[in-house]
């Protein structure tokens, strides 16, 4: 039946009202359910109105995600997210060895005296103990004689001591142990000069510095005292220049440099291999334009020819001369190596006019009378002593405080 149909008929267009009522009721409730929904869509918690917080990734994951973001040139090719540029890197400024400050050098061989335990033992306390005899008969001066010899007093010296000694003791007759000290004190210090000039000669001339020529072999301990010398000036008020002459190894350079670093001294070096004169020259000419008070010059030690040493060494010093005068020439000798040491010594010697002696490593031996047979056979006073591998362990040579060690309390 059609719809025109059923609105001719009475029945059915009753019907038809009651239908079309019902069509507009559905409507409503369908569109009403279709808001409803809508709405629960929009206003639901985390809906779209309210933007989900950003889960919060643990902290080290963040980092780990910077740590790998390449750099902004570097993001993918249509990403869309702004990426911040990334945070300047700090670069934090070289640190800067500290400059320590050395203590002066006034009476640091009294408080080194205890470094000569070995010397002390073997030479001072034998001796005072065969002199303390009650009967010295020949054997038991000959046995203070080989004593002498073994600590390298040296055998005309030992002889000499022994004479003297013997003479003393028949004058005296039976001595006390003090009196044996006494004896002994006095024939060890007149063997070791006590009125020689120990001087080290560092007073600036006027505007330009005192140059200290540090000489000797290698391995006798020459870099360590240029730069324990060093500390012993600065520590005395004085400013130093050095100068890293020694160009055959770097290492003896890196050394020295490290040493200025730690004092605050300047050091001068040049390229490898380079004119050890040249180094000497520049340092010098350092040392008058920053108005420095010494300039310390640690030589090569290699032990060629003795013309081929005469004429490195004469070449440094004449270059040097061209702007100051040379003022020292330090021979450094190992303590420990006894009659081979000396002779190498000797060749230095006669290279070079050497005015003073480093001795080092006086700690590692019993041989103390080193002290007395080097400056008898060199003709130079022992100025400097090295007790000790630490910063400090350099000392001014002291006579009297050296027997006093030697001989104990
Ligand atoms: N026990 C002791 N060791 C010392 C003393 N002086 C130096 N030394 C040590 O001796 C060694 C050699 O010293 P260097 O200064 O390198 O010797 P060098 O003569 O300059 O030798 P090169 O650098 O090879 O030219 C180092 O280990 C020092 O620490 C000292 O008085 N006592």
């Amino acid at each position: 039946m059609s719809t025109a149909w059923r609105a001719g008929c009475p029945k059915h267009a009753k019907l038809a009202g009651v239908e079309g009522y019902l069509g507009i009721i559905v409507i409503v409730v369908v569109v009403a359910l279709l808001a409803a929904g809508g709405l629960f869509l929009l206003f639901r918690p985390g809906g779209k109105g309210v933007p989900p917080a950003p889960p919060k990734p643990p902290v080290e994951e963040e980092r780990e995600e910077e740590a790998v973001r390449p750099p902004a040139g570097e993001e993918a090719e249509g990403a869309t997210t702004t990426v911040p540029p990334p945070a300047p890197v700090v670069v934090p400024p070289p640190v800067k060895p500290e400059v320590e400050v050395p203590p002066p050098s006034a009476g640091r061989m009294v408080r080194l005296r205890a470094r000569l335990a070995r010397s002390q033992n073997a030479l001072g306390k034998g001796l005072l103990e065969l002199l303390s005899r009650d009967r010295l008969d020949d054997d038991a001066w000959d046995e203070i004689e080989d004593t002498l010899i073994t600590a390298d007093v040296g055998v005309s010296p030992a002889r000499a001591m022994v004479e003297e000694l013997r003479t003393k003791v028949k004058v005296l007759g039976t001595r006390t142990h003090e009196e044996a000290r006494g004896l002994l004190r006095e024939q060890l210090l007149a063997q070791v000069g006590p009125d020689m000039d120990r001087t080290l000669h560092t007073a600036p001339h006027g505007e330009r510095p005192a140059v200290v020529l540090v000489v000797g072999v290698n391995g006798t301990g020459k870099t360590t005292t240029t730069g324990k010398l060093a500390r012993v000036l600065i520590g005395d008020g004085k400013k130093v220049v050095l100068a890293a002459a020694d160009t055959f190894r770097a290492a003896a350079a890196d050394q020295l440099q490290t040493w200025g670093e730690r004092v605050g001294a300047e050091v001068v070096r040049g390229p490898e291999g380079g004119d050890p004169a040249s180094v000497a020259f520049d340092a010098t000419a350092k040392g008058i334009t920053d108005k420095a008070d010494v300039v310390i010059v640690d030589t090569a030690g290699r032990l060629h020819t003795k013309t081929g040493l005469m004429d490195e060494l004469g070449k440094v010093k004449r270059v040097i001369e061209k702007k100051a005068t040379v003022d020292e020439v330090l021979l450094v000798l190992d303590a420990t190596t006894g009659q081979n040491g000396m002779r190498q010594a000797q060749v230095f010697a006669e290279a070079v006019a050497v005015t003073g002696i480093a001795l080092t490593k006086l700690d590692g031996t019993a041989k103390g009378g080193i002290v007395i047979s080097v400056q008898r056979e060199l003709g130079v006073p022992v100025k400097l002593v090295g007790l000790g591998e630490g910063a400090d362990d350099l000392a001014p040579f002291d006579p009297e405080v050296f027997v006093d060690a030697l001989l104990g309390d």
